[in-house]
């Protein structure tokens, strides 16, 4: 059997609020193939972004483990060391790139630094790699010149999916990572991420609201509520043909040219009382 680039077992996490428990993470299970991607969708508050933050060590998780390539994840590691060996396997993009890009450097000194903080010790060879990233991820050698500032929402984008490249993860874990961009945009940036993961055989975890882009770039799909996945298995087939009451509930709420806020609050009403019960 061919090994999994990532693969998810018993995922756990509740957050103490106040005199009670939050279960963010409820028992996810799931598994990616190299090259492979898959949507987390659902709500807000539905525990996608503390699945994405366990992955990239930002939480830990209560139970469970993480395997990338086969080599399980010390979820409990602290420390630098740590750190580097796990942002070596599992890469994030955020949502806003300008938070995570440093201002102070431009395009290629952000992209050199990441490599040599990865071990690429040669400066000929990060130079060399510089202009092929920046070409790979479809800018100019004029933008290695700018600042983050200077660049345009998608291009900052860009620079961040070149920067995660740099280090030559097993896994991209995108959080919202087109949904402050233009419909426009977004198609580039999903076509150069279905580019990516055809080419390099990074697998990639796609955290997104928006399910259009969701059947865009994912062969499969997690549909999570309230921590627990609800309904799981090939992105087309459950889209197309949502068996689970809070997919076909999920679907309804997209905003489309027959979208009538009424009755997605009449079905989420329902809903709500069916599980209540
Ligand atoms: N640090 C925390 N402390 C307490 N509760 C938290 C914490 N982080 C998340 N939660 C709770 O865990 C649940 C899941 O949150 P999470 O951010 O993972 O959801 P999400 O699906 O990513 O939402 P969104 O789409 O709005 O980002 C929510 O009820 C949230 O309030």
């Amino acid at each position: 059997m061919s090994e999994n680039a990532l693969e998810v077992e018993g995922l756990q996490k509740a957050f103490r609020v106040g005199a009670g428990n939050v279960v963010a993470c409820n028992n996810v299970n799931f598994a990616i193939p190299p090259g492979g991607s898959m949507g987390l969708v659902g709500e807000s508050g539905s525990g996608k972004s503390t699945i994405a933050r366990m992955l990239v060590g930002l939480e830990t998780p209560d139970a469970g483990t993480i395997h990338v390539r086969g080599r399980q994840l010390g979820t409990r590691e602290r420390g630098r060391a740590a750190r580097l060996r796990r942002a070596k396997e599992i890469q994030m993009v955020f949502q806003d790139p300008y938070g995570s890009l440093d201002r102070r450097l431009t395009v290629a000194q952000c992209l050199d630094q990441a490599m040599k903080l990865h071990g690429v010790t040669s400066g000929t060879s990060r130079a060399s790699r510089v202009s092929g990233l920046l070409d790979q991820v479809g800018l100019l050698a004029k933008h290695g010149e700018s600042k983050p500032h200077q660049l345009s929402g998608g291009q900052r984008q860009r620079v961040a999916i070149a920067r995660c490249l740099a280090i030559e993860p097993s896994v991209m874990v995108l959080d919202e990572a087109v949904s402050a961009l233009d419909v426009s945009v977004q198609a580039q940036i999903l076509a150069l991420l279905n580019e990516i993961r055809a080419s390099s055989g990074i697998a990639l975890l796609f955290v997104s609201h928006d399910l259009a882009v969701v059947s865009e770039v994912t062969d499969d799909v997690l549909v999570m509520y309230r921590g627990s996945v609800l309904e799981q298995g090939n992105t087309s087939q459950v889209l197309n043909h949502p068996e689970h009451s809070y997919t076909k509930l999920l679907l309804s709420s997209m905003p489309g040219p027959c979208w009538n806020p009424k009755a997605v609050m009449q079905r989420r009403a329902a809903f709500e009382a069916e599980v209540a019960t």
